[in-house]
């Protein structure tokens, strides 16, 4: 099959969060399952500057009503996959992808309906003619709208896919300021009384199918509390909805052969990760004490992460003999307390307003357990990267989190981690503890559950298997 996969970031070329791992790995997967899929991406500033790309094709003209956009496209591989990317740079040139900083960029509609047409003409002038158009999340969430309106020809039997992986994120926008949009009279209907349009609701409506990055995250895209008020939107979609969960990238995390750690191990010979523990409390500046259970936390600063309801509880935990490192950057709400919480227990809370990747792999090492409490969490990947390096994953049971976490007092013999239900502060603050007891009272069952934990794997491969049934699944009977 002939797969254009159209995303906003990759993995090693741009990346804010989870979208970008699964917009690398992904590709490649069907790349070796047999596939000519080709990805489009826009030609960030940081990629730029990366790397410096001469243009495959230049000009490229596109119109929306009296506007005119010309842009260039580049060209890169990453690994065995071409990547085009969208060099417009009055829109992507910028110090960051959707923000400056944390308030999201006021042309946002504009850049990303001006992207989504963009990766439709990359394919025409490619001369790249999909059976399927591969779209992520409600950046791209246009494309579908824009294929079933084509009147060129070149899509007539190309089908469509939407990948939600994040439905919090919906790009609601004002329509009078989409340009692309504004000839299109009958959207009328879609437009609400504040005069927004919501692209990811255009997805949903739009695509041939939808899926989730996990079937229990599908399965609450059709309740009234998991889905982000789309309800209706999702339930009118039923029978096109579904959920394949994501992979984990073995070869990037592997404990055996990590490039950024100290030292190496396996779940046969675990000796090595004592190590990372010590050189990650030394970076962290934290005590160097062995038996002190070190809970690592990573991830963007935002409500989705649970920290609404572990904010409350920090100090209670402090109270314990633990030690926690916090990694990430996003809310300054979120930020100043945890600064605050550092400063007043120093020699157990560190937090770190940053973001790196050999910081991400020394903690996901370092780390006794890996705490992700989220509110709700489409598939979730540092649980399965945590997993992998027999650091035990203290989880709410929500989206991909259920999907692959095994809890202590459900699943004794096969478990994995643990597991709360309700999103609240005692609840999570009883989980904690109980993790912390466990780690203590039963040292030799805590090395079984690492070993445990280090055997589960969620392969791209077998993502990959999944999709190209999807794929198969949208395209016209005869093909
Ligand atoms: N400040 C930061 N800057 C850059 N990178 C950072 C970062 N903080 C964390 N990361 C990295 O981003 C990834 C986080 O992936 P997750 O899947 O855990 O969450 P995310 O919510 O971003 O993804 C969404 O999409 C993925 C992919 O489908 C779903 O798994 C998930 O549930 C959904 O919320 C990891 O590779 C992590 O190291």
């Amino acid at each position: 099959m002939k797969i254009l996969f159209v995303v906003s970031e990759v993995e090693d070329l741009a990346k804010t969060g989870g979208l970008a791992d699964v917009a690398k790995s992904l590709p490649i997967a069907l790349k070796a399952l047999g596939h000519d899929v080709r990805i489009v991406k826009p030609y960030y500033k940081q990629l730029a500057e990366k790397f410096k790309l001469g243009n495959v094709a230049d000009e490229q003209l596109l119109r929306a009503g009296d506007k005119e956009y010309r842009f260039n496209i580049k060209r890169l591989e990453l690994e065995t996959v071409p990547v085009y990317c969208v060099d417009y740079p009055d829109y992507f040139h910028r110090a960051g992808l959707y923000s400056d900083g944390y308030e999201a960029f006021g042309d946002n509609a504009e850049r990303f309906a001006f992207f989504s047409m963009a990766a439709l003409r990359t394919a025409q002038a490619m001369d790249f003619q999909p059976d399927v158009v591969h779209c992520n999340d409600w950046h791209t969430s246009l494309c579908p709208y824009f294929i079933k309106r084509d009147d060129s020809g070149f899509f007539a039997r190309c089908r469509t896919l939407l990948t939600i992986h994040n439905g919090a994120y919906q790009g609601v926008h004002r329509f009078a300021d989409i340009s692309f949009l504004r000839p299109h009279a009958e959207l009328a209907a879609q437009i609400d009384s504040q005069g927004n349009l919501n692209f990811l609701k255009m997805g949903i409506q739009y695509a041939d199918k939808i899926n989730a990055v996990s079937p229990n995250y599908a399965r609450e895209l059709l309740t009234p509390l998991g889905s982000h008020s789309l309800y209706h939107d999702f339930q009118h979609r039923a029978n096109d909805v579904s959920g394949i969960l994501n992979g984990c990238d073995y070869q990037q995390w592997d404990p055996g052969s990590d490039k950024f750690l100290p030292a190496h191990y396996t779940g046969e010979a675990l000796q090595g990760k004592a190590l990372c523990k010590q050189t990650l409390q030394q970076e962290a500046g934290l005590p160097e004490k062995a038996n002190v259970p070190l809970i690592g936390m990573l991830c963007r600063l935002t409500e989705q992460k649970g920290f609404g309801y572990l904010l409350p509880v920090l100090n209670q935990l402090l109270q314990h003999n633990v030690q926690i490192l916090v990694i990430g950057t996003g809310d300054p709400v979120i930020s100043d307390v945890l600064q605050f919480n550092a400063a007043q227990f120093p020699d157990k809370l560190v937090f770190r307003n940053d973001f790196s990747t050999r910081m991400a792999h020394l903690l996901e090492a370092g780390s006794d357990f890996f705490l992700m409490p989220s509110l709700f969490e489409p598939c979730g990947l540092n649980q399965m990267y945590s997993l992998a390096y027999g650091t035990i994953p203290i989880v709410r049971a929500v989206g991909g989190l259920r999907d692959t976490v095994l809890d202590l007092q459900m699943l004794p013999e096969q478990a994995t981690g643990f597991m709360f239900e309700a999103p609240d502060s005692s609840a999570l603050l009883n989980c904690v503890r109980r993790a912390m007891l466990f780690y203590h009272e039963y040292p030799d069952r805590f090395v079984q559950m690492q070993k445990r934990a280090m055997r589960q794997k969620f392969t791209w491969y077998d993502a990959a298997l999944n999709y190209q049934a999807l794929y198969q699944h949208c395209l016209p009977m005869d093909n």
